[in-house]
């Protein structure tokens, strides 16, 4: 929800109490019945009917291939619907509320969220849904999202058995403190320390410098009770580097900090309303002592002799939270996504702009063919970001079966993958949003569109949960070609083979897609490891640092051929439903082509096509967006979005959008009066100051 706040007390002030304001301020069409009947009759028509009409697919089946199963969707429908008739969770005014109302209304939907999930008793399923529906950035994404899983990961049985009935019930509220002030990227720098007593069994945590301080952690600002605090374990006066602790910040009386705590939060952020709803915050310890059993030792103890053991297990484990939130942050990318082109899809078929040269209708701008192909490659990024979440998501639940076996041979690869699938889809996803607000015109500049408020809320996903430039170094230092990367096992076939393609056609063939994919990946990736051994005779780091340029793009690029690769496997299998197969393998072929073209540089100069064949690659792009183009409209309602959860007047299912747009500017609170505040003050002055200067000439 991108607005909060009850709408009512906005509109008694704006209509009713203001004694400035005029009735013929109104819009026209609220200014007798007749107009509000007009307007109500209008809102049934459904604008969009006729591109709906052209759909060659059972949208119901897509929706089904969107949410994986047809349980899916049900579930997603009926939440949806319960958070869109709740009046509780109207988000029509955010952008206008301040900081501080913005705080308290996260709080009010947070705790009302929470009454419906008991009441109705939801599963973790469907309440997983409604708070996804609810939509405001908030302290629950923390608690849920990285204290319990933290607990859970890092905790030993007895711990989890203490902590997590506390933390599912509420009794305690949770974040994740990790980042300081001066270090975020590099953990095994970070500053705050956790120095065992053995004299009184305790820990002592402690920031020792201004740079130590925690800075960032969500939730942390004014709501948290607790936080796992990332701390460097000092015993026998020994550092044992990065390890997890729960610590209690405020009282569970009068949520005041305890003795040593201090902590507040940091500030405003980017964009209105947005990220606003979360209280980011900073923390600081003077020496605040905790039990020894509140270091989380799932994977490494301290005796209470102070000894410390580490089980044998990778000490990698220890960012297993992060692996968990990047992975899920993969599969919000295609949300994210998917929101921003559905407004933009609707809304370019709602808007026409030229076209016309004798009065009658102008063209559509959806039927522009620039329009076309700054839009679906959107719109089929959305498909091919969903469908590696859903593998990104199978690998990470089948890494954690065989951690929990003490097997830790695809952990390597399961980092890998979420880093770079989290760096990839994030950043694309971000620029996306810009990209559909672009394709708004101006009316996606206004708030009421939705679009701003939407970049804003994302951007920082480029950030959080790893920085993209960091998380892709880490993919361009793995080593072994096992998992995704085994196709740099076929070394020597990859590194001479040409491309079969002769004719636009050929470009629709799996094989040739992916062979040329594979053969730009690997290519890229040797010609890294060439340069970096010839830059660097002596160390092998220094030469890494040296080409880190090329890496990223190498890695880019690897990710590229995952996702491909996993748009292509999803449209070989069984998809029931009439024509649905076709779209997505349409929607395959655009995602794949688009790259192609978009990187085209990269795969002529690595050779694995001809500057010819990069041409039929383009040519057939055209074809695929005129066969997309009569299914645009469908294929963004088989995302099944509620008008509440899009939040946007130009996204609207029934494509009514200009009466909306011209109710929604008379909400603003500018509008609440004719003569603005300040006219007296600075206006009025300043023009009569002028006209005596003008009478006096
Ligand atoms: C919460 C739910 C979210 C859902 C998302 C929805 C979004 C919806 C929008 C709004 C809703 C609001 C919710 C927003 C939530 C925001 C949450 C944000 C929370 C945070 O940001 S928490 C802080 C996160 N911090 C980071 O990510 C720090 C990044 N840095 C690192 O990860 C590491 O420091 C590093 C990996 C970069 C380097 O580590 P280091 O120990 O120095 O390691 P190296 O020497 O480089 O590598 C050593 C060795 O280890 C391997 N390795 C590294 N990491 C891992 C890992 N995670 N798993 C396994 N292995 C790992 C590495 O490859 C090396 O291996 P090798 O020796 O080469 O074999
Ligand atoms: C909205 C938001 C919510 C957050 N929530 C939490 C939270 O709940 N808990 C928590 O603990 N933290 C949280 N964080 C912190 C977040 O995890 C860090 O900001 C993130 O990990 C990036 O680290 P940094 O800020 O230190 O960036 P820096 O590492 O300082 O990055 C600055 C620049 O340096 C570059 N850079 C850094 N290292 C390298 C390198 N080795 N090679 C090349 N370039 C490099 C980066 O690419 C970037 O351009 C949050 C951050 C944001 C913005």
């Amino acid at each position: 929800m991108w607005r909060g706040g009850s709408n009512t007390r906005t509109c008694k002030r704006r209509f009713f109490s203001s004694p400035t304001r005029s009735r013929h301020h109104r819009p026209p069409y609220m200014l007798h019945s007749r107009g509000s009947q007009h307007l109500k009759a209008m809102a049934e028509v459904d604008h969009l009917a006729a591109e709906r009409a052209t759909a060659r697919f059972d949208v119901e089946e897509m929706k089904v291939a969107w949410a994986g199963s047809r349980h899916a969707v049900h579930v997603a429908d009926r939440m949806a619907r319960l958070v869109a008739s709740d009046p509780v969770f109207r988000k029509d005014n955010r952008t206008m509320l301040s900081r501080k109302e913005l705080f308290k209304d996260t709080l009010r939907k947070a705790a009302h969220a929470w009454k419906r999930i008991v009441e109705l008793r939801l599963t973790e399923e469907e309440a997983d849904l409604l708070r996804q529906y609810v939509d405001q950035p908030g302290y629950v994404d923390l608690h849920w999202g990285m204290f319990v899983p933290a607990i859970k990961g890092q905790g030993t049985e007895e711990q989890q058995h203490k902590w997590l009935p506390l933390a599912y019930k509420f009794q305690i509220i949770g974040c994740y403190a990790q980042t300081e002030l001066g270090h975020g990227s590099n953990v095994q720098g970070l500053e705050t320390t956790a120095t065992f007593d053995p004299k009184t069994d305790e820990f002592v945590i402690h920031s020792p410098t201004l740079t130590s301080s925690k800075w960032w952690p969500g939730g942390l600002g004014k709501a948290s009770t607790h936080a796992v605090v990332y701390a460097r374990l000092i015993t026998e006066g020994k550092d044992y580097g990065i390890h997890g602790f729960i610590v209690q910040l405020r009282s569970l009386e009068d949520h005041s900090p305890l003795p040593g705590v201090t902590l507040g939060d940091i500030g405003g952020k980017f964009g209105s309303g947005a990220y606003n709803s979360m209280d980011n915050g900073v923390l600081r310890f003077d020496h605040v002592r905790i039990p020894r059993d509140q270091m989380l030792m799932r994977l490494s103890q301290v005796t209470r002799e102070g000894k410390y053991v580490h089980s044998n297990v990778p000490k990698q484990l220890l960012y297993g939270t992060m692996v968990y939130v990047r992975q899920s942050i993969v599969a919000d990318a295609s949300k994210a996504l998917s929101r921003a082109v559905c407004i933009a899809v609707r809304y370019s078929a709602v808007r026409k702009q030229f076209g016309s040269q004798d009065g009658g209708p102008e063209t559509q701008v959806l039927n522009y063919k620039t329009q076309q192909s700054r839009l679906f490659p959107l719109l089929a990024s959305a498909y091919a970001f969903r469908f590696v979440g859903d593998w990104l998501n199978w690998l990470y639940t089948d890494v954690t079966q065989k951690l929990e076996a003490k097997d830790f041979s695809t952990l390597q690869e399961a980092h890998a993958c979420t880093a770079g699938l989290k760096a990839v889809t994030t950043s694309v996803t971000a620029d996306a949003i810009e990209e559909c607000r672009k394709l708004c015109g101006g009316h996606g500049y206004l708030n009421s569109s939705g679009l701003p408020e939407l970049f804003a809320v994302y951007v920082p996903a480029c950030t959080y949960e790893g920085d993209n430039v960091v998380l892709l170094l880490q993919l361009a230092s793995g080593k072994q070609p096992v998992g995704t990367m085994a196709y740099m096992g076929k070394v020597q076939y990859l590194m001479q083979c040409k491309s079969a393609v002769s004719s636009a056609e050929d470009w629709l063939n799996p094989d040739a897609i992916q062979e040329a994919f594979e053969a730009r990946a690997l290519r890229m990736a040797v010609n890294c490891a060439q340069n970096i051994s010839q830059a660097a005779s002596q160390e092998e780091a220094a030469g890494f640092y040296e080409r880190s340029p090329d890496l990223l793009e190498a890695a880019v690029a690897h990710i590229q051929l995952i996702i491909v690769t996993k748009f292509i496997e999803k449209v070989h299998q069984e998809i029931p439903g009439h024509g649905v197969k076709e779209q997505l393998q349409a929607l395959c072929n655009v995602y794949a082509l688009y790259i192609l073209h978009k990187h085209l540089g990269d795969f002529l100069a690595t050779g694995c096509i001809t500057p010819r064949q990069g041409a039929l690659a383009n040519e057939q792009l055209g074809k695929l967006y005129a066969q997309v183009r009569p299914n645009a409209v469908a294929l963004v309602d088989a995302f099944n979005y509620t008008d509440h959860y899009l939040g946007s007047v130009l996204g609207r299912y029934d494509g009514d959008v200009y009466p909306a747009l011209y109710e929604e500017a008379w909400k603003d609170p500018l509008n609440e009066t004719v003569v603005p505040e300040g006219y007296h003050e600075y206006l009025r002055p300043l023009i009569k100051q002028q006209q005596l200067k003008l009478s006096r000439l």
